[in-house]
């Protein structure tokens, strides 16, 4: 790559030129003339070549492609894919595809994703001596360095890199932010033309401001080395997914799935925009958002509810109630960005324009919004197919003809009630939100809606009721930072343990934990309104290992208690060691048949003073000396009400 001149102590990244264009070419230092094979390279804002050039003459790509986010370069590209049999049709329904991964690259890799800023304290945690911390992985900016030397040049030989310009939020709302990726992706080029904002507007709203850099390759130049599967190249033993918060820049190699590769969700959206939240007073959060109106009065309430990975987040967001009363309408179904408005109000946006939900378990009873969202222009990864061109997965049982021929994910025959899955569990819906039928009229109004209540969660089969409302910001906040689920398919965890996610957010921390405890509590400041916060489990069992709680549509009758808890109604809740729960006569149980509603709302005080200790313990190893003064004394005030408890 570059060479250094003595002395100057730029990166070998840094290319020395600043000029690049040539009619119809590209041109670098080190690979010369590359050709343009779609867009005006000249037009686009200086910052943005500059980055382009540097990038191409890293990744030698064949040729570049600046996208334009247009219907008819989705279908030029589809068009090419299914040539290739990257895609197939599923002629079911309209402009829809499927797309078959390599086995070996289905879901984010925690353990390959890293965070790289020159202080090491300002993106972990002080994690106790000999403990392996989780709430992300540092690595020093030499040894980036060095990584990506070893894996970026020469990346994309033989294949077109294409430049995504794109928006998370609307293009140039007050709360928005552009980023541009890179990426040797056509796939990629699909899904984020679904899950973000991808158009010119971009270049004109960025002029010479700042973006964020994403830069992706599947790391596979052609000629390829590695065998490819299912026409899906990738690299699944050299992923790495790496940001420079400080740069603002996100380098991801080796995998086309997902949070690892639509860098405008996971990377961009929560690891990025977390330090830009932090340093601009506002948040980043994993949540879903959604308007709750009430029919009789007309008065509308939104929430958010920060549930981790694969733990129900979609679902709420759609909710259709199974009893009348409300009127509910998404927002969004995995981001949130807030941010407090002059008048203290907090207000959320959807930085995402797209839903990429988990497929498994969807269907027209659990959840009909979703199902209707993708009947069209939609894409669907690592799902079976049905052999009269419709898709299928684990929950369609009952939609779907018995004798029905079906191929699964993995291109093998099968029937329903034959052994094994025909769908990966974390395969996954590609789909406009726009085409969600209860998708919130104001659902990309620049300013954001504003926001009631706050909602932690995550799977927890034994011992957490099914909701209660904490006792203040503060007891909220500690809530949060002790949230813990069972483990799910989204990453690469196995089996059912149940790990500590805080605020459901463990995978996707920009910076030291701690410190985003800090942010947090110092929020709750005049003039801000603090909302106020719950915790819900929709995943308790019984002693048969049965769910407790129906959940789905009926998970309305427990926001309605929580809307009535936030316009200040009395007398319907319940003082318990660990905060408010309902009293049942005050909870909406019609044509709800049998529910074991004891068992449902007990608060087992061993189960719960073990519960406090381990995340104390949690706190002291995973976070330590950054851990605010302030959630220690919640944690032993929650410690000493259980205590009490006779
Ligand atoms: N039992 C039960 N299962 C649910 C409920 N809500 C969602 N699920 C199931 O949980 C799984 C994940 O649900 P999603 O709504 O896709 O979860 P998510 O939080 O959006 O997941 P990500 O997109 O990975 O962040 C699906 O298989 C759902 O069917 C519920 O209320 N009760
Ligand atoms: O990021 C992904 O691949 C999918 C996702 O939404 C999550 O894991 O929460
Ligand atoms: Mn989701």
């Amino acid at each position: 790559m570059s060479d250094n001149k003595a002395g100057e102590n730029t990166s070998v990244f840094s290319p020395e030129k600043t000029q690049y264009y040539e009619v119809h070419n590209i041109v670098v230092p080190h690979i010369g003339p590359v050709p343009i094979a779609k867009g005006d390279f000249h037009k686009l804002p200086k910052k943005v070549q500059k980055f382009i050039a540097k990038w191409v003459d890293i990744c030698a790509p064949r040729a570049l492609y600046i996208c334009d986010g247009s219907k008819e370069e989705s279908d030029e590209i589809i068009h090419k894919l299914v040539e290739r049999g990257v895609l197939t049709e599923l002629k079911k329904y309209e402009n829809c595809f499927l797309c078959r991964t390599d086995p070996a690259d289905v879901a984010r890799v925690e353990a390959k994703t890293w965070i790289s800023t020159e202080h090491k304290y300002d993106t972990v945690p002080h994690v106790r001596e000999g403990v392996k911390g989780i709430l992300g992985q540092w690595i020093a900016p030499p040894d980036m360095e060095k990584e990506m030397n070893d894996r970026y040049p020469g990346c994309m030989k033989g294949r077109t890199m294409f430049v995504i310009p794109f928006s998370m939020g609307p293009v140039g709302g007050p709360i928005s932010k552009i980023g541009i990726q890179l990426t040797d992706s056509n796939y990629v080029l699909l899904c984020m033309n679904i899950m973000t904002r991808v158009s010119p507007k971009v270049w004109e709203t960025l002029g010479d401001g700042e973006f964020v850099k994403c830069i992706h390759s599947v790391g596979c130049p052609r000629p390829v080395e590695r065998k490819v599967v299912n026409h899906w190249p990738c690299n699944p033993e050299r992923i790495m997914i790496a940001h420079r918060p400080t740069e603002r820049e996100i380098m991801s190699y080796g995998s086309g799935y997902g949070g690892n590769s639509l860098l405008g969700k996971k990377c961009f959206a929560l690891r990025i925009a977390s330090v830009i939240a932090r340093d601009e007073g506002w948040l980043a959060e994993h949540m879903l958002i959604m308007g709750l109106k009430n029919d009789k009065t007309g008065d509308e309430k939104f929430i958010c509810a920060a549930f981790p990975s694969a733990c129900g987040k979609t679902n709420l967001a759609m909710l259709q109630p199974s009893v009348p009363g409300y009127t509910v309408r998404v927002v969004g179904d995995d981001i949130a960005w807030l941010k407090f408005d002059k008048e203290g109000t907090l207000r959320a946006i959807n930085p995402e324009a797209g839903f990429f939900g988990v497929a498994p378990g969807t269907n027209f009873k659990t959840n009909p919004n979703a199902m209707k969202t993708f009947q069209k222009n939609s894409i669907f990864t690592n799902v079976a197919e049905t052999a009269d061109g419709g898709f299928y997965w684990e929950g369609m049982e009952d939609e779907v003809d018995k004798n029905m021929m079906i191929t699964t994910w993995l291109n093998k025959k099968w029937q329903i009630g034959a052994p094994g899955k025909a769908a990966h569990p974390n395969s996954r819906f590609t789909a406009p939100a726009s085409q969600c039928p209860n998708i919130h009229p104001d659902w990309e109004k620049p300013e954001g809606v504003p926001i009631s209540a706050i909602i932690f969660g995550g799977r927890r089969p034994t011992g957490v009721p099914l909701v209660f409302e904490t006792f203040s910001w503060q007891h909220g906040v500690s809530v949060g930072a002790c949230v813990k689920s069972e483990a799910t398919a989204a990453a690469e965890f196995k089996g059912k343990m149940i790990m500590h996610d805080p605020m459901a957010m463990r995978p996707f921390m920009g910076y030291n934990f701690g410190n985003y405890l800090k942010h947090w509590l110092e929020l709750e400041a005049k003039p801000h309104k603090v909302p106020k916060i719950f915790h819900v489990n929709w995943f308790r069992v019984d002693e048969e290992g049965e769910f407790l709680w129906p959940g789905f549509g009926d998970n309305i009758r427990v926001l309605d208690w929580v809307l009535r808890r936030c316009a200040g109604e009395e007398g319907i809740a319940e003082k318990t060691p660990v905060g408010y729960i309902p009293k049942k006569e005050s909870f909406n149980l019609t044509n709800l048949g049998d529910l074991k509603w004891d068992e449902l709302f007990s608060i087992p005080k061993y189960y719960w003073l073990d519960d406090i200790r381990e995340s104390k313990r949690f706190l002291e190893d995973q976070v330590g000396t950054d851990v605010p003064q302030v959630i220690w004394d919640e944690l032993d005030e929650q410690e000493k009400r259980l205590r009490d408890l006779l």
